[in-house]
């Protein structure tokens, strides 16, 4: 089937993605200056006398991906570009039929203007290095938005899947990501909640496991923790976690680890971690609650202190003190002569 010529293949895109759903978060729209192109275009395309389903051949996405791609330049050649990976085809390196979009490292600066490039960080100023990035503005307000466009041959239309992340590569919670949406976006948001399908948004979906099935993964190489009512597959993790596996492991074979881990007072970026390693909830849990607030500095430390002991060392500085100021008083009351 050919694209329907009265349709713009950028808005066939874009409609397939809100009207579909799939995993699709229109932060692209903002990303791509369409913010306020694509609502005129949706209803010039709805109005249109061309009987279209909203679905895409495979053939109508590879044709309407060039088109877009071309659109995007023309709306903004300063931002990061759209680029076509094509899948490797056995036996024939010419055909690129198949492949997907891709777009990263988007930037998005929190609480002012949105910035898409390294460079618009720091506005004109050369970018020497990461560091430089962390010194012009605060790290956690910079979010970082990858974005990838491919076609589902189960739904006929094309998916956006997206990943924001903080500098540190801390996955960003929904609410952070919902901060970063422009109204129009929000709009959608709340009007459908399948239009924008998240990690975190498809908790209540996640599989529950019950805690005798949470306890036979407690190996180095199948490791599950429940906390707070959600589980955890930390297996990939063991190796790299700060506290040392050790810890993990054996919270993982005491069962709930929710004490073990409230003990040590992760940080914020534990905690934004964690949401990367979800595998599902525990059965039976009354309710899925948050971590406790993290700590921070001092008081993380504080917190990891052994309770204090006391012995007799520790009273030996004081009662030395003492002892003198005791002795001085006494040898200038009764054993000092006044002077004549
Ligand atoms: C998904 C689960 C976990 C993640 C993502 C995680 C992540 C982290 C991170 C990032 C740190 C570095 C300090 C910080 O930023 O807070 C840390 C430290 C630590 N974690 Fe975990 N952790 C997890 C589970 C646990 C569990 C179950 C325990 C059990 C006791 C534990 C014990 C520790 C300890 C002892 C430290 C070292 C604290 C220090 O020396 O500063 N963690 N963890």
């Amino acid at each position: 089937m050919e694209p329907c010529p009265n349709l713009p293949v950028v808005t066939g895109l874009s409609l397939c993605l809100s009207r579909h759903g799939c995993r699709a978060l229109s932060t692209l729209r903002k990303a791509a200056g369409l913010v306020d192109l694509l609502p005129d275009l949706q209803s010039e395309t709805m109005g249109s006398a061309c009987q279209w389903d909203g679905t895409l051949s495979p053939n109508d996405f590879n044709y309407s991906v060039a088109a877009f791609c071309e659109r995007w330049k023309e709306v903004n050649d300063s931002l990061p570009q759209w680029l076509w990976v094509p899948f490797p085809v056995a036996g024939d390196s010419s055909c690129n039929a198949a492949g997907y979009l891709t777009m990263e490292n988007v930037y998005h600066q929190n609480a002012s203007e949105e910035v898409s490039h390294e460079e618009s960080i720091l506005g004109d100023e050369e970018l020497s290095d990461d560091a430089t990035v962390v010194q012009s503005c605060s790290e956690d307000d910079v979010h970082v938005y990858d974005y990838h466009i491919v076609y589902s041959f189960n739904f006929r239309v094309p998916v956006l899947y997206f990943r924001g992340y903080r500098l540190d590569g801390c996955p960003l919670k929904l609410d952070d990501i919902e901060k970063d949406l422009p109204a129009y976006s929000l709009k959608v948001l709340g009007e459908s909640k399948w239009t924008f399908m998240t990690q975190e948004s498809t908790m209540q979906a996640l599989k529950k496991y019950s805690p005798s099935e949470i306890s036979l993964h407690a190996s180095k190489k199948d490791c599950w923790v429940s906390i707070h009512g959600k589980v955890y597959d930390v297996t990939t993790f063991l190796e790299d976690h700060p506290g040392g596996e050790d810890v993990i492991l054996h919270a993982s074979a005491g069962g709930d680890a929710t004490q073990a881990f409230e003990d040590v007072g992760h940080s914020s970026t534990a905690i934004s971690m964690m949401e990367g390693y979800v595998i599902g909830t525990v059965e039976g849990h009354a309710s899925v609650d948050e971590p406790s607030k993290p700590v921070s500095g001092p008081q993380r430390l504080q917190r990891k202190l052994p309770p204090p002991s006391y012995n007799f060392s520790d009273f030996l500085l004081p009662l030395l003190v003492l002892g003198s100021a005791f002795a001085a008083w006494y040898y200038l009351n009764f054993y000092s002569v006044p002077k004549a």
